[in-house]
């Protein structure tokens, strides 16, 4: 089978512990390229434990994952970086390094992706800053700019590579509403160039709003709106 045609995520039986607590008890599901899908559960439920355990964060004891190619029980350490390389992962407190200015964050990350080509880094620094309509940003510290402003930046950030899907952990948690619905309009035009989104969330009248797939954690199994429309297909 080509690799296009593959479901960027795809997990199977999985289940996930955090210490001895069992969060997550044999899941499975698919996501497929450019598919948007949101994840939600009661806080505790297990949203962030499942991102953790696909962007290789956190180990799971029981089942398969594959992301983006990478089958995680048996990738190594060392190829971790690789597998970073295909995904973006964008969390709620947005995690710059505050003590130095958007270019220098994003630079970092390039050479800790692997970009070597300085001319080649500088162009892609202005598409991705451009991308998140944060092109005059790039001297500005990160404590310059407002809330919704650092959040567009990470999501630049995690576009550097082109990922095949963004992991978004509550992306609009710390954002009031008209800023948050900006934020969440950034990844509605993201997922419509063909990267596929998976936010977990709770906010409900973005969901309300932006209807999608629904994965729903509850008592540590998954609910999928996918199979509700099949049963009543
Ligand atoms: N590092 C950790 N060590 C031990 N237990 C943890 C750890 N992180 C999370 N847990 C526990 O795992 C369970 C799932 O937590 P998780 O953070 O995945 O939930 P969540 O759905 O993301 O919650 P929220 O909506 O509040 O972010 C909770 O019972 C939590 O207390």
């Amino acid at each position: 089978m080509a690799f296009s045609s593959e479901p960027v995520v795809s997990v199977k039986d999985l289940s996930i512990y955090q210490e001895d607590k069992l969060v997550l008890d044999n899941i499975t599901f698919d996501i497929n390229k450019g598919e948007f899908v949101y994840l939600i559960g009661r806080t505790g439920s297990g949203k962030s434990s499942l991102l953790k355990s696909l962007y290789a964060d956190l180990p799971f004891e029981k089942g398969k994952i594959y992301v983006a190619g990478y089958d995680l029980s048996k990738t190594k350490r060392s190829k971790i970086p690789y597998l970073r390389r295909k995904i973006g992962i964008i969390f709620q407190d947005f995690q710059l390094l505050h003590d130095r200015n958007i270019s220098d964050n994003l630079l970092f990350v390039m050479k800790a992706t692997g970009w070597k080509d300085n001319a080649a880094m500088k162009a892609r620094l202005s598409e991705v800053l451009m991308r998140v309509g944060l092109g005059a940003a790039s001297f500005k510290l990160p404590h310059q700019l407002s809330g919704g402003e650092q959040q567009r930046i990470v999501i630049a950030r995690a576009l550097i590579n082109e990922p095949l899907i963004l992991f978004a952990d509550e992306p609009t948690g710390n954002l009031d509403p008209e800023v948050a619905e900006e934020i969440f309009n950034l990844f509605k035009e993201i997922n419509n160039s063909g990267t596929a989104v998976l936010m977990a969330t709770h906010n409900y009248e973005l969901i309300n709003k932006f209807p999608n797939r629904i994965l729903k954690i509850k008592d540590r199994v998954l609910l999928d709106s996918k199979d509700d429309l099949e049963s009543k297909s």
